[in-house]
């Protein structure tokens, strides 16, 4: 089946309904589970309360909220579902996309959104399932509601995932809160039911104030105080897409939401690994131990990842009233260990080593060189982009524990990891040796 493409029209809405389905009727309601601890509310400080400011939707769509929608439930059998995957061209997005055409067979058409649209959208012959690639902007909302108008199911992974000061705060709340926020309107005038939003374990931590979270859960007690615009941005978000649970979208069902915490995602298309192979490479094979072995960082295969958000789809409509308004923590099998070690358990089969049984720096150093980056960053800006690794968030970050050890998703909607440790770790030291040889 041809890929079809479809650019969003700026200015005009151009949207299609496609024969949208299958819903079961849910009386949504929050678990018991979540209401505390870890899926508490968190404190983004200096940064702007939510507001109730709608999306500059309601204008732009009254033609298209005049559209009605079949029912959802007589329609499940006859017809194929459609799904929207926003920033399905990304890193875990194209996981997503892959894993939804191979494991989820009522898919009849798959929308990929994206301000990007990566070429491999071309080579995916999907027999039954028509591939839509839409070049759209999540802070766009005429484009966003063009593009999930007709959809049965959103999967929201689109966001600007910046810890290295590379995009304004202002870029990244734009992108990450109102671009939710778009996404949110969008469901609720068009009559998208079910909502899989993609948060992030720093919507939890670490907090300001190092604090370890260690083996955590949803439950966990934590005090999550954020100050850097990439987890505030995450933690708003994700607090749109829960209290968004029981709206009442176009068509008079309620929505149904969730949200996915993974911990670092690793694997296929993981820029950071690629930009540490390449420092290693550059340093003759050394990589220098900034952080101590006893700071354990939780990591999640993207494969596991991707099949968490497919099978969290595929369940909401089923289990609304369990799943609706919930969050649920994203890990698999692969091992609690710090991040530097954990990466070298793909660079190090890729002929790297890791220099140092323990920090070859004191930490007051590297507090320093952390702020002598900040302070370059601040004063290149006008004439270069200079955004290393090392910055005071990310040290904060890498030096402080945070693990979960979760069975809610299992609980809730059978999820268990697809992928192996063991295959998990194969399938990243493949790609990246096979992306080292054009990192020279
Ligand atoms: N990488 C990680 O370790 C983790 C990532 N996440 C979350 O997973 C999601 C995906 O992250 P990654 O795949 O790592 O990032 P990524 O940067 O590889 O992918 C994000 C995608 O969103 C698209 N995008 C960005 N701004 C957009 C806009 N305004 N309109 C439309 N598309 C836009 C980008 O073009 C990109 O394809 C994000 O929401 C992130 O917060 C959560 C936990 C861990
Ligand atoms: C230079 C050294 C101090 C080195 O160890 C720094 C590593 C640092 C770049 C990473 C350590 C922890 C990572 C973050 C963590 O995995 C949680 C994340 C969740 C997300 O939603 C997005 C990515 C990230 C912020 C991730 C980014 C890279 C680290 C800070």
């Amino acid at each position: 089946m041809p890929v079809e493409h479809r650019v969003a029209a700026r200015g005009r809405l151009r949207a299609r309904v496609v024969g949208v389905v299958a819903g079961r009727v849910s009386v949504p309601g929050m678990g018991q589970e979540g209401e505390g601890g870890a899926s508490g509310r968190g404190r983004c400080v200096g940064w702007p309360a939510l507001d109730e400011r709608r999306g500059p939707l309601q204008a732009s769509l009254g033609t298209l909220g005049q559209r009605l929608q079949p029912g959802m439930a007589d329609s499940a059998q006859a017809q194929k579902l459609v799904y929207l995957v926003t920033g399905g061209c990304g890193f875990l997005g194209e996981h997503v996309v892959r894993m939804l055409l191979q494991r989820e067979p009522r898919l009849g058409e798959l929308r990929v959104f994206d301000r990007h649209l990566g070429p491999w959208l071309e080579e995916l012959k999907t027999g039954p399932v028509r591939v839509t690639a839409i070049q759209g902007d999540v802070t766009e909302a005429h484009e966003v509601a063009a593009a999930v108008a007709g959809a049965h199911v959103v999967i929201h992974t689109a966001g600007l995932v910046d810890v290295f000061g590379r995009a304004s705060p202002e870029t990244i709340h734009e992108v990450n809160v109102q671009g939710t926020r778009n996404v949110i309107e969008a469901c609720v005038q068009t009559g998208t039911r079910f909502l899989v939003y993609t948060s992030s374990m720093e919507v939890v931590g670490p907090n300001t104030k190092g604090h370890p979270f260690y083996r955590g859960n949803e439950d966990t007690l934590y005090e999550a105080v954020h100050r850097h615009p990439y987890p505030c941005s995450k933690a708003l978000a994700e607090r749109l897409v829960l209290e968004a649970n029981g709206r009442e979208v176009h068509g008079g069902l309620p929505l149904v939401t969730c949200a996915l915490r993974p911990t670092g995602i690793y694997g296929e298309g993981h820029q950071i690994m690629r930009d540490f192979y390449r420092q290693g490479l550059r340093l003759g094979g050394w990589l220098f131990r900034a952080i101590p072995a006893s700071v354990e960082h939780g990591r999640v295969y993207v494969g596991n990842v991707a099949w968490m958000h497919v099978l969290a789809a595929r369940e909401l409509e089923r289990r609304a009233a369990l799943m609706g308004g919930q969050v649920y923590f994203c890990y698999d099998g692969s091992p609690y260990k710090s991040y530097e070690d954990f990466n070298m358990e793909f660079l190090g089969p890729c002929g790297l080593q890791l220099v140092g049984a323990r920090p070859l720096l004191p930490y007051w150093l590297l507090v320093f060189l952390a702020a002598l980056n900040a302070l370059l960053q601040w004063l290149l800006r006008p004439l270069v982009l200079y955004a290393p690794l090392l910055n005071p968030y990310t040290l904060a970050v890498a030096n402080t524990t945070f693990t979960v050890s979760t069975d809610k998703a299992q609980r809730h909607f059978g999820y268990e990891p697809l992928f192996s440790w063991e295959d998990s770790r194969t399938r990243t030291i493949l790609w990246v040796q096979a992306a080292g040889s054009f990192a020279q």
